[in-house]
C-alpha cells in the first residue's frame, strides 16, 4: 500500500514538473520570438519650408485663444459671450480660410463650428477633426504659477486653461489648414473641422447638433480624429521610449442619482440610523466593492502587446504571455489610480450633500456617483451590479445620465486609417512606440457613432506621469516645442489624407 502511495507521488510530482518545463517553455519562447507590432517611421521628406514654425504671430494666436475664458459649468451652463468672442477672434485670425471660396462656415446649436473645406475628388469620402471651444473652471487659482487665463509664457511653456484640453488641437488644426490654404493647396479628400462648445458638459448642444447636421446631409466620415491620449514618457512601465496612444475605444459612463429620505427632526432624540448615515453606508458599500477588474479581456491588453518586444525583461516577458500573467498584470494594474482606471469600471463620489443646521436631523441625503464604464463592460452590468451592493431598498437609485462604452475602431495593419494616423505620428515622433488604447475619460465622438466606424482620439503633445495631474487640474500647460508639434502634425495628416490610403501602404483594399 505504502509502496502505491509512493508511486503516485512520484507520478504526480513528475507530471508536475513536465507541465512546469512545458509552462516556462512557452514563457521563454513567446518572449524571444513575441511578434513586433512596430513599423519603421516613414522617410523625411521635410525641408525647411514644409514646416510650420511656432513663430511669434503664431504663439500669440494661441495665447489670445487661452485668454477667452470660454468655461462650461454645467449642462446648458456656460460663459455664452466668451464663445462669441472666441468665434469672433477665429475668424478674424485666420483671414485665409475665411476667405476661402472651399470653405463653409456653419455655426451649429448658436455656437459650434462646423467648417467643411472642399475636396477636389467628391468620389472620396470626407474626414473631420474635432476638438472643442469650451474648457472646464478653473480651482485653485493661488496655486497656478501664471495665472489660468494669461496663456503666459514660462520657461518654454505656455500656461493656461485649455492648453492641453484642448485649445492646442482646435487652434492647431486651424493653423495647419491655413498654412495649406495659404500655400494654395486644395485638398483632394473634403476635410471638417468640428468643434463643439460644451464637450466638457457631455456636448448635448454642440457635437450632438453637429452630428445630426451631418446626418441630415448624408454624410458617412472615413474617419474622425478628436482629442485623446498624448505621447506618454515614462507612462508604460518598462518602456523607455515615447510612446504614443490613439484612442482607439472610449469607456462609457453612468452617474447616478442616490437619495434617501427619512425623518427629520431634533437632534437631541435622534432614531439609530439617519438619511446621513443610510447613504454613507450605501456610497462605503460601493467604495468597498469595486467594480471587478477586467484587465485582459479587451484594447488594454493589446497595448500591452503592441509594445511588448521594445519593453525590458522583466515587462517584456509579462507582455508576451498575457495569456498567463494577465491576474497579476491586472493586480499591479489594480493599484494605482490612472491604470486602475483601465482595468475596471470605476466608481468616483462626486458630491454628497445632506443637512441644513447643527442640531437638525436631516430628513434627505443625497450624493452623485460618477461611474466610467469598462468597454467590456455596459450601462446594465454595472446598475446590476451596485443595486446587489448597496441592497437597502430605502435607497433610492437613479440614472442621471449615461453612455454606453464607445464601440472600438478598427485598429493594426489591417487598417489603413489607423496606420495613415501612425505613421502621421511617426513623422512627428520619430522615435516613438505607437500603441492603440482607449480613452478613460469621453470625449464629443460620443455623439459621431453614427457617421464613421474608424474613429481617434489622439494629442500630439507629451505628457509625463507628473503632468497627468495638470489636465483639469491645476497649472495645466505645453511646451512651445509641443505646441509646434501639434501645428506640424495636422499639417502632415491633412497632406497625408490626400494620399491613396490603400496602395501607398498594406495593400489593403480601400473603397473610399
Ligand atoms: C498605462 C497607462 C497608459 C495610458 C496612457 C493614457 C494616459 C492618459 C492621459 C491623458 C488622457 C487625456 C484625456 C484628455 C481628454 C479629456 C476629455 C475630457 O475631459 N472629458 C470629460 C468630458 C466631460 S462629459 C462627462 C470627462 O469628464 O471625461
Ligand atoms: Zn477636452
Ligand atoms: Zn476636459
Amino acid at each position: 500500500m505504502a509502496r502505491g502511495i509512493r508511486y503516485f507521488l512520484s507520478v504526480t510530482l513528475k507530471l508536475l514538473a513536465v507541465m512546469l518545463a512545458s509552462v516556462l517553455m512557452i514563457v521563454v519562447t513567446r518572449t524571444a520570438t513575441f511578434p513586433s507590432y512596430q513599423t519603421s517611421p516613414p522617410a523625411c521628406e521635410e525641408s525647411d519650408d514644409d514646416f510650420i514654425p511656432a513663430d511669434k504671430e503664431r504663439l500669440a494666436r494661441f495665447t489670445s485663444a487661452i485668454q477667452l475664458q470660454t468655461v462650461s459649468y454645467e449642462r446648458g451652463v456656460g460663459t455664452p459671450q466668451e464663445l462669441v468672442k472666441f468665434s469672433q477672434f477665429i475668424q478674424e485670425s485666420f483671414p485665409t480660410i475665411h476667405g476661402s471660396p472651399m470653405v463653409r462656415r456653419d455655426v451649429v446649436g448658436n455656437y459650434s463650428l462646423l467648417y467643411r473645406v472642399e475636396g477636389s475628388d467628391a468620389s472620396l469620402q470626407p474626414y473631420m477633426l474635432a476638438s472643442h471651444l469650451d474648457v472646464v473652471p478653473v480651482a485653485e487659482e493661488a496655486k497656478w504659477v501664471a495665472p489660468p487665463f494669461s496663456g503666459e509664457l514660462k520657461d518654454g511653456y505656455i500656461y493656461g486653461r485649455g492648453t492641453i484640453d484642448a485649445k492646442h488641437s482646435l487652434m492647431g488644426s486651424l493653423e495647419a489648414l491655413q498654412f495649406l490654404l495659404s500655400r494654395g493647396h486644395q485638398p483632394k479628400r473634403t476635410l471638417y473641422l468640428a468643434f463643439g462648445h460644451d464637450e466638457e458638459t457631455q456636448g448635448h448642444f454642440g457635437a450632438k447638433v453637429i452630428s445630426e447636421v451631418l446626418t441630415q446631409r448624408g454624410e458617412k466620415i472615413k474617419f474622425i480624429l478628436d482629442e485623446g491620449t498624448p505621447v506618454g514618457d515614462g507612462l508604460l512601465p518598462g518602456v523607455s521610449k515615447p510612446v504614443a496612444f490613439i484612442g482607439v475605444a472610449e469607456k462609457g459612463f453612468m452617474t447616478l442619482h442616490l437619495e434617501v429620505n427619512e425623518e427629520g427632526g431634533h437632534a437631541s432624540m435622534p432614531k439609530p440610523e439617519s438619511a446621513i448615515g443610510i447613504l454613507s453606508k450605501a456610497i462605503s458599500k460601493l467604495e468597498n466593492n469595486p467594480h471587478p477588474n477586467m484587465f485582459g479581456t479587451g484594447v488594454e491588453a493589446r497595448m500591452l502587446e503592441y509594445v511588448a518586444t521594445e519593453m525590458t525583461l522583466p515587462y517584456r516577458m509579462l507582455s508576451s504571455n498575457l495569456w498567463l500573467f494577465s491576474p497579476l498584470v491586472a493586480w499591479v494594474y489594480s493599484k494605482k489610480p490612472q491604470t486602475n482606471a483601465m482595468a475596471r469600471t470605476t466608481t468616483a463620489l462626486t458630491r454628497f450633500n445632506a443637512g441644513v443646521k447643527d442640531n437638525v436631523i436631516s430628513p434627505e441625503a443625497v450624493a452623485v456617483i460618477d461611474h466610467r464604464i469598462h468597454p467590456m463592460s455596459s450601462v446594465e452590468e454595472v446598475m446590476e451590479f451596485d443595486l446587489k451592493v448597496i441592497n437597502d431598498p430605502r435607497v433610492n437609485v437613479k440614472v442621471k445620465n449615461s453612455r454606453p462604452p464607445a464601440p472600438i475602431s478598427p485598429y493594426g495593419k489591417d487598417s489603413p486609417t489607423y496606420m495613415m494616423l501612425q505613421e502621421t505620428i511617426q513623422q512627428i515622433y520619430p522615435d516613438a512606440l505607437v500603441t492603440p488604447t482607449f480613452m478613460v475619460a469621453t470625449t464629443d465622438t460620443g455623439h459621431y457613432w453614427n457617421l464613421s466606424n474608424a474613429i481617434y482620439r489622439f494629442s500630439p503633445y507629451v505628457m509625463t506621469p507628473s503632468d497627468l495631474a495638470r489636465l483639469h487640474g491645476v497649472n495645466e500647460r505645453i511646451s512651445v516645442k509641443d505646441y509646434e508639434r501639434v501645428m506640424n502634425f495636422y499639417y502632415h495628416l491633412i497632406v497625408n489624407m490626400d494620399k491613396p490610403l490603400e496602395t501607398k501602404r498594406h495593400g489593403h483594399e480601400d473603397e473610399l
